[in-house]
């Protein structure tokens, strides 16, 4: 039995009792988007194993907000905490003098903002920053195997995905996201097994090369 991680919006029409009724789908994560309606998350925090925070892009965990946020946050519960939606080195470790669990890199699939950068783009400098003090998870645009290759080899330790589950979804009901979710598995197989990495662990840094590698062969 396979089990996938996933992160359940607060506007989320079936409650947590309905989607765990098929015990093939076990939630850990809770995407809390109302944090403004205090109230409500209450309610919600209390039956989830893991809370993800989502900021908007740019530089907004400057803002004491999302800090008071947070703090209030780890008053209601003692549940991990992610924050999604960081986008650069600065933020990353905001986040994590903040305390946060662990990291999200994402644009929020590029809806908020307009030119905000690609997730992929970025995620080597998070990671950096990070030094591997905590988990950094990468969202935005993955749509192949070799789109979460790729994310592992610049040091993602997971990937998520938004719009794909959606469209297998919309095309074939639970067939289609089912299949969604066993074409990138494949994928991400095949292009491991090309690249000569028979674990997860054997994929690193070397097997990519990003647009700065390329400036710095330039020089
Ligand atoms: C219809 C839709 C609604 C979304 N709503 C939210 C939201 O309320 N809060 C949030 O943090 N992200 C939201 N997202 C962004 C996703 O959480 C995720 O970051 C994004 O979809 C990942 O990119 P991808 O769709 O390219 O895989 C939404 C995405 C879609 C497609």
């Amino acid at each position: 039995m396979q089990y996938h991680i996933y992160v359940l919006s607060l506007c989320s029409f079936s409650c947590r009792s309905v989607i765990c009724a098929d015990n093939r789908f076990r939630i850990r994560v809770q995407a809390l988007k109302l944090l403004q309606q205090r109230r409500m998350i209450h309610l919600f925090v209390g039956r989830y194993n893991l809370i993800v925070y989502p900021s908007l892009p740019d530089n907004m965990i400057t803002q004491s907000t999302i800090t008071k946020d947070i703090e209030w946050l780890r008053s209601i519960t003692s549940l991990p905490i992610l924050i999604k939606g960081v986008l650069t080195a600065e933020d990353a470790i905001k986040a994590m003098e903040i305390g946060v669990a662990g990291i999200v890199v994402s644009n929020h699939g590029a809806r908020q903002l307009d030119y905000s950068p690609a997730s992929i783009t970025v995620l080597e400098q998070v990671v950096r920053a990070v030094g591997g003090k905590i988990p950094v998870l990468i969202d935005g645009g993955v749509r192949r195997g070799t789109d979460i290759f790729k994310a592992l080899a610049l040091g993602a330790q997971a990937v998520l995905i938004g719009r794909p589950i959606l469209y297998g979804l919309a095309a074939k009901g639970e067939y289609g996201v089912q299949r969604v979710i066993e074409m990138l598995k494949a994928e991400l197989e095949l292009t491991m097994a090309l690249s000569g990495c028979p674990t997860l662990k054997d994929i690193t840094r070397s097997h990519v090369r990003t647009e700065q590698d390329r400036l710095n062969c330039r020089l």
